[in-house]
């Protein structure tokens, strides 16, 4: 199983590329289930997921293209890439393909909406919480779907062949079940108005691209949306917006290393939140025309408190990497994790590099020392593991970050990005 080795200690310079972002790429993906037409993304990351999804996809009958097989395309770089659902051949969504990734479950939307019935495996996904998936069948059975859960497996069926336009209170915000509701309600009856709608970026590059495909859609990054149902959608070309994650990722790797790197095509206004946490821990943030740019010289990591909170909130999905670069505080910080009960797997492999970090409840301590020591760690989720290599960087000497399958999850490139900006970082294949 591969590895990655980073000796670290170096400040990072120059400039990372930031790559079209893995959560909203797959629901886009799954949107071209929705029409017998052609769906060109441009700008999907080249990841572990998106692979999984096209395999997924395909075994309902999706067929892809890749457009201009450059070279450097078929080296991990992000691609775009045409989607034709011509032909639905199968409605079952099976354990084996749904379990190693969460977002699959969300054909169960589209298919049910084109198709009046879908098949699906309950998900898999990272190891962060329980993940119920108890929104979607309430959302979907308020639009007339009828609901059974039979031996692992959701089966979905609509009454008279087509979902009807209904109005669903989220009790809880959720980004999946909002896609899911969304897309199932663009080929729906009548009105459907989705209330604490998730706000998030990704929903709106998602009912983006549904506009561009007929749908009507309205509200979109807002906590009400109304989507008026059409008869049919058809093809469109749409790009993935710049990962908000993999921004905040590297912008931490520099607040904690130090240095100066412009985070080419990143945009600011898709993680303001977490940019302004970063910059209360001393680092220098400028958005420039090719970016964002982030610096950080001689001043120590001030600590600051976070809790995690649906956007326009400090994302989850950044929390371990905070805590990462919080390890060196000047101080106490407290990382408050809102949005699942069990996110907090890094601690005890942050505190192998010499972090101190006490957990009370949801809130984890962080007591910032003032150096790390490299150290073997292994992470258990994407995130996580990312958080380890940014210690990593940071931390004295040696680190071997194992399970890097975790990382191809999630993160193009990773080792060429930051070796490219002065790490020594690479990876040990077998
Ligand atoms: C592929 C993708 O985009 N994944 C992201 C998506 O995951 P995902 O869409 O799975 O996360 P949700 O927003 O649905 O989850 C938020 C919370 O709601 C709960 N919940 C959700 C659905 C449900 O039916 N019942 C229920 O109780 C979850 O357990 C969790 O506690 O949003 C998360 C929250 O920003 C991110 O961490 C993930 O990276
Ligand atoms: C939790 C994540 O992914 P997933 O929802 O696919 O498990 C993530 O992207 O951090």
């Amino acid at each position: 199983m591969d590895r990655i080795r980073i000796v670290g200690g170096n400040k990072l310079a120059g400039s990372i590329p930031i790559s079209g972002a893995k959560n909203a790429a797959l629901p886009l993906m799954i949107a071209s289930l929705l029409t017998d037409d052609t769906l060109t993304l441009e700008n999907v990351p080249h990841l572990a997921d998106v692979e999984q999804l096209i395999r997924i996809l395909g075994n309902h009958g999706v067929d892809y293209s890749v457009n201009g097989r450059r070279e450097k395309q078929q080296e991990g770089y992000s691609r775009t890439i045409n989607f034709s659902a011509r032909n639905i051949v199968d409605t079952t969504a099976p354990y084996e393909l749904v379990s190693k990734m969460r977002a699959s479950f969300w054909v169960i939307g589209p298919l049910l909406a084109r198709m009046g019935e879908a098949k699906v495996s309950l998900p898999g996904g990272c190891a962060i919480g329980t993940r119920p998936v108890d929104l979607f069948l309430e959302g979907l059975q308020v639009l007339g779907a009828d609901i059974d859960v039979d031996t692992g497996y959701v089966i979905a069926k609509t009454r008279n062949g087509r979902l009807v336009g209904n109005r669903y209170v989220f009790p809880k915000v959720s980004v999946g079940a909002t896609h899911v509701l969304m897309m199932a309600a663009s080929l729906a009856k009548g009105e459907t108005v989705l209330e604490n709608a998730a706000r998030e970026p990704e929903i709106v590059n998602l009912a983006d691209c549904l506009n561009a495909m007929g749908a009507r859609i309205s509200g979109a990054g807002t906590a009400t949306i109304t989507i008026d149902g059409v008869e049919a959608l058809s093809g469109a070309r749409v790009r993935v917006i710049p990962d908000r994650i993999e921004t905040g990722t590297y912008a931490m790797a520099v607040a904690m290393t130090g240095g100066d790197v412009v985070l080419e095509g990143a945009r600011a206004d898709l993680l303001q939140t977490a940019l302004d946490v970063i910059s209360q821990t001393g680092a220098e943030i400028t958005q420039t025309n090719s970016g964002i740019r982030v610096r950080r010289n001689g001043a120590g990591i001030a600590p600051v408190d976070v809790a995690t909170a649906p956007f326009p909130a400090f994302p989850t999905d950044l929390q371990a990497q905070f805590m990462g670069l919080m390890t060196m505080a000047k101080g106490k910080s407290r990382i408050t994790e809102t949005i699942f009960e069990n996110r907090f797997m890094h601690v005890q492999e942050l505190a192998r590099l010499g972090a101190h970090i006490t957990l009370s409840g949801q809130t984890a301590i962080v007591d910032g020392v003032s150096k790390l020591k490299g150290a073997p760690v292994m992470a258990t989720d994407l995130r996580a593991s990312v958080s380890l290599v940014i210690a990593g960087l940071a931390a004295e000497g040696e680190t071997t970050v194992n399970r890097v399958y975790h990382l191809d999850r999630g993160f193009e490139r990773l080792e060429e990005k930051l070796s490219g900006c002065g790490a020594v970082i690479e990876r040990i294949s077998g």
